[in-house]
């Protein structure tokens, strides 16, 4: 069992990890916004030209709110003030400054993005986008045109922060025995051993939900009985929201008050909708404009509205919207001043009714929902709550988890998530600040140990952001902290075997209702094909007539990364992608019900193009967007094909994991099986079952493949199609030598 973590070096390390990734976070941002004119970003999408201030609001917390519509000026007589197409969403930290005139030279660039104010976008529609300001007294630049442009997000580094710089100092004597149990330096009260005994008290639970299966009833008869903490582990269409609903519903039965959270708004919506339908009173904080409409009347906003002692917030709340919009009227700087002073008492008096209001619906609410860094606000600080719940746990941050963990009182947490997908995205893993953080890290361990401090921090050693707190408390505490739900409810039984077999030891059983389900079975016509009959198809590219190529995959138009890193394509095997995805469509599979995903982006754009307007409503996306989602067909095209056998980003057994546990009723991996056997040699035997049934297949589909593009007399396409007719002996061949 490994040694109980030092609290204040494992701190300090998240200290300075947390330094890296913001500075990478940074210097990504920064490169792009220095690199490109203002007419570029936006057409990538991370800027909007144009605009002017339409309206100024007190929103929440007496932040004010802009609203920014297009300038009269540029939109044409007759047609609507739509904003162009753009890439700026919800929460996002924009600037909004005196727009850069068409001249601007590049050097002056770089200080423009520091002009000018910022803050967070609240909502964005077609024809408008509020942004809340973050200084109270910001002075919006008005006269001519805005811009607004999206910058790095530090807001989340922010809290993260200021969370470890607490524990960091936290004192012997502020630990509680459940503080210690989450750092080793205590062990979980033991359980009864007869939980799942007729005779135990929790065996004899009355459920809300009598589809449960055995193995949701004992995870939460286990983190019932639970002192201090639980793991519930979730593989894959398993069901981890379903039976946390139900554990939620239990506790509350037993009087207890809960925290429920989880790294994103979806993951909390999600939640507060499924216990909506159960009727259970309760508080939803965030920004409203970040949570979907049908949980609207939970969330805090609202109720501040229509609560009884909301018409006293109403009252100040409309004097400062008056004087807000009095400010835009005024020319002269010593009544703007004057109106600003008056403001800002408003806001005081605004907050502290608010404030009343806020505490009696959060203090007198049995379940209140956040995400973990919306339990950080000032709301929630010092509040009592007897569990804390955190949902998609392994898509945490360490320290985003001690946010509610170290600014609430709470005395047990449950954990669900699946530590064998897909880790929250690191920018910094490779980055100079990591490095240079890590060499930090080995000296000041260097240092404590010449000191004679012995190795108490030994677990930060090798601690990285993807080290989650699940995965640290399952190193601490081994299996007896956790239960296995094991029942999937999405994969057809051959394409749930090689994740069962390869990382969750042969446990998984599918559902009687999904374990043979085809696509030739679908709710609609679909006809009888080799594919529509087969749950899993491989095609083999191996024999160097697929070579992947590098190119930059800079600013692409919508994505969320805008990495200026190479990445990956594969223009045959996007051609091979299109041929699967047609027989698919030709069968009669709806393109709704397909995605096609990609561990890289610069092959997404590719079959973007390919795939987008030749069938609409078809789904593209990288295989770590795609955690957690799910479609009837999945198509994954594995990119690598090279002599050296250089897989990257595939070598991650989590990645493949997502890749493969995406589909319900067909998977069809597209890839090089001699590029990928060095790397990922487990999943070769499993792909190879499925190849023999596709070698005449194979032939015949090739051929009519052929012949399309033979006919459409492209030169690409004469070429492509030439290809595939050498893969049909390839194809051939690795068959014949297996
Ligand atoms: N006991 C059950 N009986 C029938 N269906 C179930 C049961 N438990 C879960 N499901 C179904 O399985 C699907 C997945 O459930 P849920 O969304 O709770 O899973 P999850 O584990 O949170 O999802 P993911 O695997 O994507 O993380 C849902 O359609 C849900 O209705």
């Amino acid at each position: 069992m490994p040694k109980p973590t030092d609290i204040p070096s494992f701190a300090a390390s998240q200290l300075t990890l947390l330094d890296a990734e913001l500075q990478a976070e940074l210097s990504e941002t920064n490169a792009l916004l220095s690199s490109h004119t203002p007419t570029a970003l936006a057409r990538a999408g991370l800027a909007i030209l144009n605009l002017n201030v339409s309206s100024m609001r007190t929103g929440l917390g007496g932040k004010t709110v802009v609203e920014l519509g297009l300038d009269p000026a540029v939109v044409a007589k007759g047609e609507k003030p739509d904003i162009p197409e753009h890439g700026i969403r919800v929460g996002d930290i924009v600037g909004v400054q005196d727009q850069p005139s068409g001249s601007a030279k590049k050097t002056e660039k770089k200080e423009l993005v520091n002009k000018g104010v910022e803050g967070v976008v609240l909502r964005v529609k077609r024809e408008n986008v509020e942004v809340v300001l973050d200084k109270e007294d910001a002075d919006v630049p008005s006269g001519g045109k805005l811009w607004i442009v999206k910058l790095a997000n530090d807001v989340t580094y922010k809290r993260m922060n200021q969370t470890m710089t607490r524990l960091e100092k936290f004192g012997d004597q502020e630990l509680t025995p459940f503080m210690r149990v989450l750092f080793g330096q205590g062990s979980p009260t033991p359980l009864p051993s007869d939980l799942n005994d007729p005779s135990n008290p929790l065996y004899k639970l009355e459920w809300n939900d009598p589809s449960l299966n055995d193995s949701q009833k004992e995870a939460i008869r286990f983190a019932l009985a639970s002192r201090e903490v639980a793991l519930i582990h979730g593989p894959p269409g398993t069901g981890k929201t379903h039976t946390l609903i139900e554990l939620i519903l239990q506790l509350l039965k037993q009087k207890l008050r809960l925290l429920v959270c989880g790294p994103s708004n979806i993951s909390v919506d999600n939640i507060v909708e499924r216990l909506a339908s159960h009727k259970v009173s309760m508080v939803r904080l965030g920004h409203p404009a970040r949570l979907l409409p049908s949980v609207l009347n939970h969330s805090l906003d609202v109720l501040t509205r229509t609560s009884e002692a909301a018409a006293l917030v109403q009252d100040v709340r409309k004097e400062m919207d008056d004087k807000q919009a009095s400010i835009r009227k005024t020319r002269n700087a010593r009544e703007r001043r004057q109106i600003y002073t008056e403001l800002k008492e408003l806001r005081q008096e605004f907050r502290e009714r608010e404030k009343g209001c806020v505490n009696n619906l959060v203090g007198g609410s049995k379940v209140v929902l956040a995400t973990l860094h919306g339990a950080g606000g000032f709301h929630l600080k010092g509040q009592e709550f007897d569990v804390v719940i955190v949902d998609e746990a392994s898509q945490a941050l360490e320290a985003q988890c001690w946010v509610p963990l170290l600014w609430v009182r709470a005395s047990k947490l449950v954990l669900a998530g699946d530590h064998l997908q897909l880790p929250p995205t690191i920018k910094s893993l490779n980055s100079k600040e990591s490095k240079v953080a890590k060499k930090e890290m080995t000296k000041s361990k260097d240092k404590s140990t010449k000191a004679g401090e012995g190795d108490s921090g030994k677990p930060t050693e090798k601690m990285t952001l993807e080290t989650t707190l699940f995965d640290r408390l399952l190193a601490l505490h081994g299996s007896p902290i956790k239960r296995m739900l094991t029942t999937q409810y999405r994969m057809h039984e051959k394409i749930m075997r090689f994740p069962s077999d390869e990382l969750y030891d042969s446990k998984l059983v599918a559902a009687d209702f999904v374990k043979d389900r085809l696509l030739k079975d679908l709710p609609y016509e679909v006809k009888d094909t080799e594919d529509t009959q087969e749950p899993l198809v491989f095609w083999d590219t191996q024999g160097g007539d697929f070579p992947e190529k590098t190119e930059d995959d800079a600013v692409a138009k919508g994505s969320k990364g805008m990495s200026l890193g190479d990445s990956k394509s594969n223009e045959a095997e996007a051609a091979l992608v299109k041929m699967h995805v047609g027989n698919l469509i030709e069968a009669g599979v709806k393109a709704e019900d397909i995605a096609v995903v990609t561990p890289y982006n610069a092959q997404l754009a590719l079959l973007a193009g390919m795939l987008k307007e030749a069938y609409p409503g078809i789904e593209l996306g990288s295989v770590d967007g795609f955690q957690g989602r799910e479609k009837e067909a999945v198509i994954v095209s594995t990119v690598r094909s090279n002599a050296d056998r250089e897989v990257g980003f595939l070598g991650e057994k989590r990645r493949l994991n997502v890749a493969m546990t995406r589909p319900r009723r067909h998977l069809c991996v597209i890839g090089d099986s001699d590029t990928i056997s060095k790397y990922v040699p487990f999943v070769l035997p499993f792909l190879f079952q499925h190849i023999v049934l596709l070698a005449a297949f194979l032939v015949t589909q090739a051929q009519a493949y052929l012949g399309l593009w033979v006919r459409s007399g492209t030169p690409e396409s004469v070429g492509i199609g030439f290809t595939l007719l050498q893969r049909q002996d390839n194809a051939l061949r690795n068959v014949h030598t297996l």
